[in-house]
Formats: C-alpha cells, structure tokens, sequence
C-alpha cells in the first residue's frame, strides 16, 4: 500500500513513525512538506522520500491530508487532479468529509480520522468516519493503516468526532498538562530537576499500569489510596475545592465546541 502524507508536522510524524516500526516499508510512503528542514529530517529519520508541494504528487493508494484545518481546502484544491482514484484520509481537526469532499471536486473516497500523537509509539487511539460512498475494501485499508498505531474506534454519526477530538485526540496534551504540574509540584517540594522528573514519570505510568491490569475501576483505585484522615483525602479535598474534575470536563467542552466551530466556519467556505 502506497501512502502520500501531504503535510509532515508533529502528527504526520507520529503516525509514520508508527508505521515504520510496524514494519510499513518507508519506500512505500511518500511525505510532501514545504518546509526543507522538516524535510531533511524526515528523510534521515525514517529513509523517506518527501517532496515540495509544488511538485507532483507520486502514484498513491492512499493520500492522507495531515495539515492544519485552514490549510485543508488550498491543498486539498492542489491534490485534487493528481488523486488518480487514491482513497483520501484527513485528520484534520473539525473538517467535515463533505467540505472535504467539496474541496475535492465531488471525491466520493474521503475518511476523516482523528488520531493521536501516542501513534508513534503504537499507543494511539483514532477515531474514524467515512464518507457514504467509500467501499468495505477501503474501510478495512483505513482499519490496516489505524490498527498499525493503536486502537481505532469507528464511528457512526460524524458528530461524534467532535468529542474524539476533545477526548482523544487533545487528550495526551491534558495529560502532558498533568506530568508537568506534577514534575513543578514536586520541585517546590525541594527535589531536584532529575528527581522531580522520575517522581512524576514513574507515579503516572505505575498509575496507568496499574489501572490498566486491575479489575478495580479508576474511582475504587483512587479510594484505595485514599487512607481516611490521611494525606491524599486532603490533597483530593483541595482539587474537590477547586472543582478540577468540573474544569476538566468544561475544558473537554470547550474543545468539542471549537471542533464544531471549525466544521462550521471552514464548511461554510463553498468556493471550492
Ligand atoms: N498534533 C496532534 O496531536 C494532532 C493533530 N491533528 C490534526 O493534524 C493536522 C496537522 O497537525 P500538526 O501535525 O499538529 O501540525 P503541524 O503544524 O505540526 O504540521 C502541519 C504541516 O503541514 C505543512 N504544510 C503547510 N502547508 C503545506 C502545503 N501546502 N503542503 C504540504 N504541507 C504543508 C507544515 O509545514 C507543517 O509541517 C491538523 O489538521 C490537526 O488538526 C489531529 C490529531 C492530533
Ligand atoms: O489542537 C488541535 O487542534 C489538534 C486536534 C487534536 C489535537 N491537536
């Protein structure tokens, strides 16, 4: 399967790493990308071949569009007489698969995925909705692609995408969030740099191993760190306080509701 990336940022990246380490051939993906520099790296990194945008786009099965919303419709435009019946994937966040579709002068062979930066190291999980039109043989292509990165989760109304995207796809930035304010936590404690980061590190990842190996739900696992009049029914007191679940949720909100907005505003765009 011959995969053209047209855009090779922070999320391109990830995916291709993902899928070179899961034994996609590098001679099989083809990256366009403007930036020479982001180019070179690619090329070094994982033995691609990239290319500018004004060159044309090689021979393809599949062509994922991963450059930013705003981008999308004045790239997808350049793409659109060079697809040649290539099965069109973009993860771009909010885009609707009939704006793209649009974009594309009608292309009926358009999946919208939202994937998530742990693609890199075969830990992501994407959410996935394809157009009416594209075939069972082309959702099991998406599914070989996704399945190669982490886990995928089809979805059965495009609206859905908007809460992957605030859950999901922003989600390891929320925990990124986490660590930080962890690691700054422990650095007013008086730990060192070295230290501060190992606390951190080490508690969020025995968490997560743990949550994931036990029969015990996330609350229940909480409670039994919690010893009564101890220090963590204190610690959790405060955040209650603070209303960090409640600002979580609004934050995840707000996420979806920009997901929304960028349907909105750039499927309002009917120039294509
Ligand atoms: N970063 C993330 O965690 C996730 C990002 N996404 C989506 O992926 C898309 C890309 O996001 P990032 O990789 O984070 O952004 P990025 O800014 O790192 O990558 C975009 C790339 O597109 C390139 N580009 C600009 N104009 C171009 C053109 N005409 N032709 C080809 N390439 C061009 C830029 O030079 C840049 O390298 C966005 O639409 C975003 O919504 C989706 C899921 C997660
Ligand atoms: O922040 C964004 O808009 C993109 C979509 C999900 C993660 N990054």
């Amino acid at each position: 399967m011959k995969i053209t990336f047209i855009g090779g940022g922070n999320m391109a990246g990830a995916m291709i790493g993902g899928l070179i380490s899961q034994g996609f051939a590098a001679s099989d993906l083809f990256v366009v990308e403007p930036d020479q520099g982001r180019r070179n790296q690619l090329a070094q990194e994982y033995g691609l071949a990239t290319g500018a945008p004004d060159q044309p786009l090689p021979a393809s099965d599949v062509v994922i569009f991963a450059v930013k919303p705003q981008q999308l419709r004045q790239v997808a435009q350049t793409a659109a007489p060079q697809l040649a019946g290539a099965l069109a994937l973009s993860i771009a966040a909010g885009v609707r698969v009939d704006t793209l579709s649009r974009w594309l002068g009608g292309y009926a062979r358009v999946v919208r995925v939202m994937p998530n930066t742990p693609a890199l190291v075969q830990a992501g999980i994407s959410g996935v909705f394809a157009a009416e039109g594209v075939s069972a043989e082309d959702r099991a292509a998406v599914d070989r692609i996704l399945a190669s990165i982490g886990k995928v989760v089809w979805l059965k109304d495009e609206s859905e995408m908007d809460g992957i995207t605030a859950i999901s796809g922003s989600g390891p930035a929320y925990v990124f969030y986490f660590i930080e304010s962890l690691q700054a936590a422990a650095r007013a404690q008086g730990f060192a740099p070295d230290i501060a980061r190992e606390l951190a590190y080490e508690t969020v990842a025995g968490a997560m191993k743990l949550a994931a190996q036990s029969d015990d739900d996330a609350a229940t696992l909480r409670i039994k760190v919690t010893s009564k009049g101890g220090t963590t029914e204190r610690a959790i007191n405060a955040m209650d306080n603070s209303q960090v679940r409640a600002t979580i949720i609004a934050a995840t909100q707000a996420a979806a509701a920009r997901s929304r907005e960028l349907g909105d505003e750039l499927g309002r765009d009917t120039e294509a």
